[in-house]
């Protein structure tokens, strides 16, 4: 099984955006203790960031077809994000949302999704742990599947 995370603009600077909301942990802590979580599991996971629409689109053209299911924080692209909404649904990829913040809590337009009615399922709000959670659950989601 394959997972792959995608992480959009500003997310490769966690450390240093607002620690309430992100915590202080870089992403590539987060990054290295999903992937053991996955290779103890024997699950695949690929990441991906970019501060760029299109190049999330392009990695989705090149991948998409290799991928199981896809773990998604669009951060500020999820707003308005279309492209990578169509491009996920060219390869009809089942995705999971995810937010570090309670983006309802904040509100405004970071409590705007145009991602959430079309994923498995949106988690949000337990910073780093955000992306531990939507792992198992995306773990449970590929079984459930299997099994029906
Ligand atoms: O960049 C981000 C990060 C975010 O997606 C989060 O992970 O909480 C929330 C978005 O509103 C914000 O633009």
């Amino acid at each position: 099984m394959n997972i792959l995370i995608i992480n959009g603009p500003n997310m490769e600077l966690l450390e240093r955006r607002e620690e309430n909301y992100y915590g202080r942990i870089p992403w590539g802590d987060i990054e290295e203790r999903i992937k053991n979580l996955g290779r103890s599991q024997g699950i695949d996971i690929t990441s991906y960031q970019s501060n760029y629409e299109g190049d999330i689109v392009e990695y989705i053209h090149k991948h998409g077809q290799e991928v199981d299911v896809i773990i998604i924080n669009p951060a500020s692209l999820t707003i308005n994000g279309y492209s990578i909404l169509e491009a996920i649904n060219i390869y009809q990829i089942p995705f999971i949302e995810v937010h570090m913040s309670n983006i309802y809590q904040r509100g405004g337009w970071h409590a705007k999704s145009i991602f959430s009615k079309h994923a498995i399922g949106v988690v949000v709000g337990f910073k780093d742990f955000t992306y531990d959670m939507a792992f198992h659950a995306s773990i449970l989601y590929l079984e459930g599947r299997k099994n029906s």
